[in-house]
């Protein structure tokens, strides 16, 4: 493995480049820390060195501060792990040198490798270089100076906006801001770095210490305003997390006390954060979402990806479309085959309305719009099949459909093409029942809308060839997802863990508990909106379609309610037609609707699970874990099946997929910080009240008696246990 070291050379120019070198991102670690520190110090002691360049090797600049020490912090609570770089290494020996430094940048400069070129006194870069301030999206606020240095270089407005909203430039936009100084190509970056170090050591260019600048500060009540504003945007996109409030103190103390003092107040923040369960949370899932692209079996045999040069979608609806989309932004080729030519122009144009909708929120161009519809062809048949790598069938749940389909792939396609199919709950061994292919079938699970979305569900079966699987975990990371590898069972990992938080919403309904209240405590956790306003966006014909799926598959644990049944029948459709449990009205955030109230009446008649007649009286938190706690409990069904191969992918899955709140580190993570036994203490009371879609997995029993956590999968399993899985 490759030495983690800081290099020093010394160019006859009497500039010395100092070369961090820490594969894959060149991380601050701890060596890189203290190689940094007497490189310097070298460097000035030499007579034969007059300016530094400082920069990172194998075409990256530095990924910031090292994650590792972080989780190594809070893992043992010992806050004196941390190093004092901001101080010691960015103002004492960078900043406050007397030789100047100028930041040599390529590919990427984040968290503390931005910081530590905000130290330097010039900053040149290559024009595509990625350069952030990623911290709050990790729980901690930048605490290498970037909160004092980054308003003093740019400007507070934009300072805030990067910061609070973890947004990556490029390097060209930097130079607007005036983070960088100088754009170079990657072959002339030293040269020109160099001459910008040495003219600086001359007094042929300025001498900036970014610290002390104010002049990008605007005058204090400016500043106030901007930082109140701050303060609002923060509380809108991160009410239940404290880092971005904390960023913010810090760049205050910095306006009201000078860049020095806000850099410790930056210092004391970091501490306090560091160990917060929010913090703890978030870099769970950082290393959890990287644990994904390691599967057993798949990506350490030896074998490497094939070129997935062409794929054919099947479908043209919703989930076909949104498909399409992702794989032609991404320059993959698509073919799109739908069975008239109606459907087939409908689909057409959601894809163009995809790439539109893109182009309006600012996140795609029109020149790129125009470079990527050309990637996509519309067919009725299947001639065009015989030149595909993989086709993706995106059709409705119908498994005589996805059959037929399948059969008829089988035959039009080359012998190595792949067969994927996105439903979200058949089995795939009844999908491909009708096909000698079993090898190369394989789930891709996109969730809604699927070009944005960021999770990709890889279903394998225990035919499923390791190649299709790593083929498709590459796609999926071509076109920007996030691939987990899970099992086939009804569900998967996704909907299958999930399937009891809509059964239980409405078992609370049902009970008496106010349904849109119920959407509010679930939001106020974090969830971006409630199980019913959910429900309403993705549709009804998804959850009565998938319905009898879990019946079967689940028997004795799942919950039957007529309720959305009966939304249907009183010509309620959800958003589709602006009528769900709320009213859409274009432009208009969702209203609940109070008029759905006899619908929710009649339900509860026909249900009669009320105690005694009488809505029940439940705590917010109570209504919470009703809903949760059973999620939790069929998680842990997933994990004794081995549906995923370690609990970290299901947090992934849950944050991903079900948009469950990142900073609670996922469902399982979440779990354990509640408790194995607390929540099979409810469990176990909700089954003596209500039945069996309560009762404790034996996988829980047995965590919750040992006081183990749920994460931990392997536990020494008794003969018994086993029989009762
Ligand atoms: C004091 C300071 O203010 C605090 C900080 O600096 S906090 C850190 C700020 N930096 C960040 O948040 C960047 C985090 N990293 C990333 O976003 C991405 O890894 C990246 C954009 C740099 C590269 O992405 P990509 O090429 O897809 O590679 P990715 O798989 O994510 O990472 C490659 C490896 O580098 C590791 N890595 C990336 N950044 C790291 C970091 N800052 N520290 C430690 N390890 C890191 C990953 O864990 C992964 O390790 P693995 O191969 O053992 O799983």
């Amino acid at each position: 493995m490759a030495a983690v070291r800081v290099t020093m050379d010394v160019g006859s120019d009497a500039v010395a480049v100092i070369t961090i070198r820490n594969p894959p991102v060149n991380a601050l670690a701890l060596p890189i820390v203290t190689g940094l520190k007497e490189k310097y110090a070298e460097a000035m002691s030499r007579s034969d060195v007059k300016a530094i360049v400082l920069t990172g090797e194998g075409g990256k600049f530095c990924g910031g501060f090292d994650i590792n020490i972080f989780a190594a912090v809070q893992n043992t609570g010992d806050l004196s792990l941390l190093p004092n770089t901001s101080v010691e290494l960015v103002v004492n020996v960078i900043e406050d040198a007397p030789k100047p430094s100028v930041a040599a940048i390529q590919g990427l400069a984040l968290g503390g490798g931005l910081e530590l070129a905000m130290g330097c006194h010039a900053r040149v870069s290559t024009p595509e270089a990625q350069l952030a301030l990623p911290e709050l999206a990790l729980g901690v606020v930048p605490g290498m100076g970037g909160t004092q240095r980054l308003p003093r270089l740019v400007g507070l407005p934009t300072a805030i906006e990067i910061l609070l909203l973890s947004k990556s430039i490029i390097a060209k936009e930097g130079k607007e801001y005036g983070l960088v100084d100088a754009i170079a190509s990657p072959e002339d970056l030293l040269k020109t770095s160099r001459m910008w170090a040495l003219e600086i050591a001359e007094q042929r260019k300025p001498w900036i210490i970014s610290l002390r600048r104010t002049d990008r500060l605007g005058s204090l009540s400016e500043a106030f305003e901007t930082l109140k504003a701050g303060r609002q945007q923060a509380k809108r996109i991160a009410p239940n997390v404290p880092q971005h409030q904390a960023c913010l103190d810090a760049i205050e103390e910095g306006i009201n006390f000078g860049g020095y003092a806000g850099l410790l107040k930056e210092a004391k923040v970091s501490k306090e954060l560091m160990c917060s369960s929010t913090t703890k949370g978030l870099i769970h899932v950082f290393f959890a979402q990287r644990a994904t692209s390691k599967v057993p079996n798949v990506t350490d045999v030896g074998i490497r990806p094939r070129k997935i040069k062409r794929v054919a979608i099947i479908g043209g609806g919703l989930m076909g479309s949104g498909i399409a989309t992702a794989l032609i932004l991404n320059n993959t080729p698509v073919i799109l085959k739908e069975i008239d030519s109606n459907l087939l122009q409908k689909g057409l144009k959601t894809i163009e309305a995809n790439l539109q909708s893109l182009v309006k929120k600012g996140s795609l161009t029109i020149e790129k719009m125009n470079k990527t519809l050309p990637l996509l062809t519309g067919v009725l048949d299947y001639s065009e099949f015989k030149n595909v790598d993989m086709v993706i069938e995106a059709v409705v749940e119908k498994v005589s459909l996805k059959q037929s389909i399948f059969a008829d792939i089988e035959k039009a396609c080359p012998p190595h093409c792949i067969f994927a199919t996105n439903t979200s709950t058949i089995d795939l061994r009844i999908v491909g029942e009708k096909t000698h292919s079993q090898g190369r079938i394989i789930g891709a699970h996109f969730f809604s809308p699927a070009h944005v979305m960021p999770l990709l569900e890889i279903v394998r079966t225990d035919k499923t060839s390791p190649q299709v699987i790593l083929d498709l975990m590459t796609v999926g990371k071509t076109i920007k997802k996030v691939p987990v590898v899970v099992g086939n069972c009804t569900g998967f990992a996704v909907n299958r863990t999930f399937f009891p938080y809509t059964q239980a919403a409405q078992f609370l309904v049902n009970l008496g508990v106010d349904l849109f209240r119920i959407d509010r405590v679930v939001s106020s956790f974090g969830m971006p909106m409630g199980p019913f306003q959910l429900q309403d966006v993705s549709g009804y014909e998804v959850a009565l379609a998938v319905k009898d799926f879990f019946a079967s598959s689940f028997r004795g644990r799942t919950l039957e309610s007529e309720l959305v049944g009966l939304m249907v029948k009183h010509g309620r459709n959800g958003k589709n037609n602006g009528k769900g449990y709320y009213i859409y009205e274009k432009g208009q955030k969702p209203k609940p609707d109070s008029s759905v109230q006899p619908i929710i009446e009649e339900c509860r008649r026909r249900a009669n699970v009320m105690p005694g007649g009488k809505p029940v009286t439940l705590s917010d938190q109570e209504v919470l874990e009703m809903i949760f706690f059973p999620v939790v409990n069929e998680a842990c069904r997933v994990l004794a099946e081995g549906v995923v191969i370690q609990a970290s992918d299901l947090d992934i899955a849950s944050v991903l997929g079900m948009s469950f709140p990142k900073y609670r580190g996922g469902i399982v993570y979440w779990a354990d910080s509640v408790g194995s036994s607390y929540i099979y203490e409810k469990l176990n009371k909700w089954t003596e009240l209500y039945g069996n879609f309560f009762k404790p997995s034996p996988y829980l029993e047995e965590r919750a008696i040992k006081g183990l956590p749920l994460s931990m999968l392997r536990v020494a399993e008794s003969p018994q246990m086993k029989a009762r899985m």
